[in-house]
């Protein structure tokens, strides 16, 4: 029975215990397994180190990680079943819900399909990493009517995501911006997401249908959607100049401002110290700051008439942008990255697995007599 105390959203709800990242919103600290973001970032972790760590608790040796690189680098290619239903799909399809449905799909001719144990879901989790990459490149080649690219051995995963969704290698400033990028997003606690994912995985469902579940959450513009939202604000917003009066319009209207706000955080999202450093470095690369300069106002204006703060999703918008990734990706491009999240996540549920099921408070009409149609 419940007690008529709920918490609506299961807001400050602590849910379950986890080992792999810790957040404290009140300092603005982001932690993956005892090492903080800023150190990771500054200590120049790669992605596959973080997936690692994500994945074992602990940093790999060399061998270690050269040994799980190489596995990711072989596990890149979509298998020509997936590639066939991909070119089966409408060229103007949402890119989220394409890859939603190239999981699927990919799940079902995963070799280790049938295989639960934790040894067959740590193999399709490495397949799930190195084929996400590889599926929302060519989702995108497709959609535009390009060559879909095979994965080039010689990259490292960043590198080569942007090799395969542009079809030119990417200079070692913006492979490496790319790649921090991927750190910064790689988890988050029990966001939306992930959450999702482990309710899947806590009734013994597969991999697959754990990260289905967490790419349809992603998906919403509450989640991982904001980051595709906030540049389509920036865009509509137009020049720097008109920010303080379109924010301010925007709130009377009672308009989210997309990219701020945050269940957790209190104060400044971590993430966003980086990536708003990002946006201006890629700005000043490109010879274009106008969309950091506006963030930078809209970012200042939103402080001040609402008292919020930047989240994840606010300077990755311009910083993508600037790297030449369509809007329409970004949210796929955090899949790419969280997937690393979703599936340390799954197998930590089912390390220590009960079934997720919480209760709702009724609040509905208790009990009436039914009436029959010719009475009604
Ligand atoms: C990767 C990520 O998922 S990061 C989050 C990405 N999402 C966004 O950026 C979307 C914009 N932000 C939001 O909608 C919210 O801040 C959320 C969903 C992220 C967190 O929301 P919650 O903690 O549940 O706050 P909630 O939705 O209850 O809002 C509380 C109040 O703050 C206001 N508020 C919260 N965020 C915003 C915002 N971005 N713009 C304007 N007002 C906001 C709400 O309107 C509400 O005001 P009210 O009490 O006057 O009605
Ligand atoms: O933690 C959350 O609620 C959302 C978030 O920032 C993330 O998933 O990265």
């Amino acid at each position: 029975m419940t007690d008529g105390h709920f918490i609506e959203g299961l807001e400050d709800v602590v849910a379950l215990s986890s080992e792999i990242c810790f957040i404290d919103g009140d300092e603005g600290r982001l932690v993956y397994r005892g090492y903080d973001i800023h150190d990771l970032v500054k200590g120049s972790a790669s992605f596959e180190e973080v997936v690692y760590l994500l994945w074992h608790g602990e940093l790999p040796t060399k061998e270690q990680l050269s040994d799980f690189d190489k596995e990711l680098r072989a596990n890149r290619a979509l298998n020509k079943e997936v590639l066939a239903a991909l070119k089966m799909m409408p060229k103007d399809g949402n890119v989220m819900e394409m890859l939603r449905t190239l999981v699927s799909l990919a799940g079902l001719y995963d070799p280790d399909d049938q295989d639960n144990s934790y040894e067959g879901s740590i193999k399709k989790a490495t397949r799930l990493v190195a084929q996400m990459s590889t599926m929302v490149a060519s989702i995108e080649r497709y959609r535009s009517g390009q060559e879909i690219l095979l994965p080039n051995e010689r990259l490292n995963h960043a590198a080569n995501f942007l090799y395969m969704l542009q079809g030119k290698e990417p200079d070692e400033y913006t492979a490496r911006a790319f790649e921090i990028a991927l750190i910064l997003h790689a988890d988050h606690e029990l966001n939306a997401s992930t959450f999702a994912a482990r309710v899947t995985a806590g009734t013994l469902s597969d991999i697959y249908s754990a990260t289905v579940s967490a790419i349809g959450a992603l998906k919403g513009p509450l989640h991982g959607g904001a980051n595709e939202q906030v540049m389509l604000m920036l865009k509509e917003i137009g020049e720097p100049s008109k920010a303080p009066e379109w924010i301010k319009d925007a709130l009377a209207k009672k308009r989210r401002i997309m990219g701020f706000g945050h269940r957790v955080y209190h104060t400044e999202d971590p993430r966003a110290t980086h990536l708003r450093e990002m946006s201006k470095e890629i700005g000043e690369r490109e010879g274009n700051t106008t969309y950091y300069e506006m963030s930078r106002i809209v970012e200042q204006a939103v402080k001040e008439q609402k008292g919020l703060y930047p989240n994840v999703d606010f300077y990755s918008a311009s910083t993508y942008f600037m790297m030449g990734i369509p809007i329409h990706v970004f949210t796929p491009v955090f899949a790419v990255s969280r997937i690393s999240g979703w599936t340390a996540h799954v197998l930590e549920q089912y390390r220590n697995n009960r079934l997720i099921r919480p209760r709702a408070e009724y609040v509905g009409i208790k009990r009436r007599a039914y009436i029959s149609m010719s009475e009604r």
